[in-house]
């Protein structure tokens, strides 16, 4: 960064190479002026009684702009639906979320911004689920001054990507249950499922709209499916996702709908299945892990279906990053590196 000596009453509107200190002896010694500060009129006559009558400025070239504007306009930048702009403090805004919901990064627009100089951008992770108030994005510029230029860069990355921070609040999906398993049919075991699924869709807001149980049987499954999907937005179809003779979910829910992938490099979830029917009613298949593991790859897909989004074959294989987890003593998600990539 160039800088220049100028003569205080010359200093309207440049902006101060270093902090100012003021000393009243026996009271007190503080900072009266910060580095980055913009020199403005009201300021010339403490100036001068600080003693100064020439101050170190940054040399401003007439596309420059200062810190704290350019923070701001970054906070512009990033910010989407559902998202609230700190004011500048040493140029960086934060961002906060408006409402509760699921936090949506727009990751290659996030990166472009990274690659333009003094631009310094970070979020929380893509799909972290967040609450009204909280923290979600940081952006700043590290000099005093950029370049105009730059933070025009910046609004083209914006203008192509669209949204590039926002807050997707939860829909309240109507979920419905096939709760596969001769054994829990027959009573012979207690359904330890139900009680998980209910929990995962009523915290985001869902409701459950229908429950059925069936054996390990393909046109029962199948039938239960269709009847669940005429009610619902979204069938979550528990276990028979595995290898065993009598595991036929997989392919009683291929009958009705479009499979998009089964099996996810998530871990615990390998026998996961994601498919949609014509209706884009999501089905999903629920391998037993999801009953008994703290965490899952449901926990990771779930949230978005329940913010409306279309659950994409590369979406599932893209959670292999951060898709192991950890299995802790004592489980720590969301605080940790599960689903996190
Ligand atoms: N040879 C292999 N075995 C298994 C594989 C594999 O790749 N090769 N994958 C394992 C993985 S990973 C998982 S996860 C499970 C998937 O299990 P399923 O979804 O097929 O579950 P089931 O076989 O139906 O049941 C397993 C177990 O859980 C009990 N269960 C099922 N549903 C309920 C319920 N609603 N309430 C209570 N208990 C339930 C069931 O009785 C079985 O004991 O497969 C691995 N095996
Ligand atoms: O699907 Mo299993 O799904 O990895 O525990």
């Amino acid at each position: 960064m160039r800088s220049k000596k100028v003569k205080v009453e010359d200093a309207i509107g440049t902006i101060l190479c270093h902090d100012i200190t003021e000393i009243v002896p026996g009271e007190k010694k503080g900072r009266a002026f910060k580095k980055g500060h913009k020199i403005t009129s009201e300021d010339i006559d403490k100036l001068r009684r600080l003693g100064k009558n020439h101050l170190q400025v940054v040399d401003m070239d007439p596309d420059d702009v200062h810190e704290d504007e350019a923070g701001i306009f970054l906070g512009k930048i990033l910010s989407g639906k559902n998202v609230e702009v700190s004011e500048p403090s040493e140029s960086r805004v934060n961002l906060f979320a408006a409402a509760d919901g699921l936090l949506k990064v727009n990751v290659d627009a996030l990166m472009a911004l990274n690659t333009l100089e003094d631009v310094v951008a970070s979020t929380l992770s893509n799909y972290t689920i967040v609450r009204k108030g909280e923290m979600i994005a940081g952006t700043k510029v590290t000099p005093l001054v950029v370049k105009g230029q730059i933070l025009k860069e910046a609004g083209k990355i914006r203008k192509e990507a669209g949204e590039i921070v926002s807050v997707l609040p939860f829909k309240a999906l109507k979920a419905g249950m096939v709760i596969t398993g001769t054994e829990v049919y027959k009573g012979l075991i207690k359904d330890a499922f139900r009680p998980v699924l209910t929990e995962k869709v009523e915290k985001l807001g869902g409701s459950v709209a229908h429950v059925s149980y069936v054996p390990d049987d393909e046109e029962m499954i199948k039938n239960k499916i269709l009847e669940a999907a005429a009610v619902c937005d979204v069938v979550l179809v528990s276990g028979g996702m595995a290898v065993d003779a009598d595991d036929v979910t997989p392919k009683a829910i291929a009958s009705v709908a479009e499979v998009i992938k089964y099996g996810s490099p998530v871990l615990p979830g390998a026998m996961f299945l994601m498919a949609y029917m014509n209706d884009d009613t999501a089905v999903i298949g629920i391998p037993a892990c999801g009953m008994y593991a703290k965490v899952t790859i449901l926990d990771l897909i779930y949230p978005r279906v329940a913010v409306g989004e279309r659950i994409r074959k590369e979406d599932i294989i893209r959670l292999a990053n951060g898709g192991l987890c950890r299995r802790c003593e004592s489980c720590h998600y969301p605080n940790c590196s599960f689903g996190r990539g």
